[in-house]
């Protein structure tokens, strides 16, 4: 057992000195509750195993085609430099700007009935030079073990990195499972009708596109569930997928859902598109593995791009018509902290 892993461990070095020296894209991958991170490459050949990276407009999708998943204890990761770009551009928006914006967001839902809810977001700058990515990558499994966390290398973007709490959707043996997650409070908080609303949003759509697919859903829930520095409202949607071939149709369906994007999809999207004031690229967009027997994704969430001379982080919140412009902005805060107050 030793033996084998320590030669995997060996064979995983190798790829990732290999990846790294060449300036090749690659992906570090730790599943929930899971202690191995995956090296994926993209191969020039198509695979059956494939990993996907959808932008939350779906104009950007990556893939990486990988037949020989490398995998070893989060704990063994080995420390690496990458060769980061400098970001001179400025995205992060002010304080009195973020609250007009949301006010904005407010005067629309209160004048358009049609428009239930709408998910704004925006960029926060920390002036960080050369984090060290793989000690911050351990320091994310350590502290979110239920979270999505991921590190994508790719020489000219930067390096995007998160933990997220936000599975988008699962397959295995035609089954579907997905989670309604939205509503945020501090831990020491209540809960309020304004959170309950946002988050029944959720899962109204999210049951609406898997009866379109299956027989019987599932909803169990909501229940308050722990964020690392906060809570949400969590309901699980279980459902049997009739045809097995319309997977990806589900998933493009799915995605953006009202905890990213809003209510009616379109609507919400062109108001974000109009209003945020940046581009979201691969924030709220989202990511996962197809291994040819189950497929799993998850929002990319509590995100970071990593530059060699400050990071960015990506915040958001959903707005509803009864929502303070104030806790908002204190919401996105807190959100920050995810990867902003473990970044090493
Ligand atoms: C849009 C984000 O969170 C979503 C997921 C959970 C709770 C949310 C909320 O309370 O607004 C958001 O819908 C984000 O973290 O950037």
């Amino acid at each position: 057992m030793q033996l084998y892993q320590k030669e995997m461990l060996n064979i995983f070095i190798e790829k990732l000195e290999r990846l790294i020296s060449q300036n090749k894209p690659f992906i570090l991958f730790r599943k929930p509750n899971s202690e191995v991170v995956e090296l994926w490459e993209n191969k020039e050949t198509k695979t059956e195993r494939k990993f996907i990276c959808n932008s939350f407009d779906n104009s950007q999708l990556i893939e990486f085609n990988d037949d020989n998943v490398i995998e070893i204890p989060v704990s063994d990761l080995p420390f690496f430099k990458l060769d980061l770009p400098v970001s001179s551009q400025k995205e992060a928006i002010e304080y009195d700007d973020y609250i007009n914006l949301i006010q904005k967001t407010v005067d629309e839902l209160k004048s358009n009935s049609l428009t239930k809810k709408i998910v704004i977001s925006r960029v926060k700058e920390l002036e960080k030079e050369d984090v060290n990515l793989s000690e911050t990558f351990k320091s994310l499994h350590e502290y979110y073990p239920n979270a999505y966390v991921y590190l994508r290398y790719d020489l000219e973007e930067g390096s995007w990195i998160g933990a997220s709490p936000e599975l988008l959707f699962k397959e295995k043996n035609q089954l579907i499972q997905t989670v309604s997650l939205a509503g945020t409070k501090a831990k020491e908080d209540d809960w309020t009708e304004k959170e309950y609303h946002e988050q029944q949003v959720v899962t109204d759509y999210i049951s609406s596109i898997f009866e379109s697919y299956s027989e019987y859903v599932d909803v169990e829930g909501p229940f308050s569930v722990n964020a690392g520095f906060f809570e949400h409202l969590k309901s699980f949607i279980t459902a049997q997928i009739k045809d097995k071939s319309k997977i990806k149709d589900l998933l493009f369906d799915l995605h953006p859902t009202p905890a990213v994007c809003g209510m009616p999809k379109n609507d919400a999207k062109n108001f974000i598109v109009e209003n945020e004031g940046y581009y979201r690229s691969f924030y709220a967009g989202f990511m996962g593995y197809d291994n040819g027997e189950e497929s799993e994704y998850f929002v990319n969430l509590r995100c970071a791009k990593i530059f060699s001379n400050k990071v960015n982080l990506y915040v958001g919140g959903g707005i509803m018509p009864d929502s303070v412009p104030e806790n908002e902005w204190r919401e996105t805060e807190m959100k920050s902290k995810t990867i902003g107050e473990l970044l090493v």
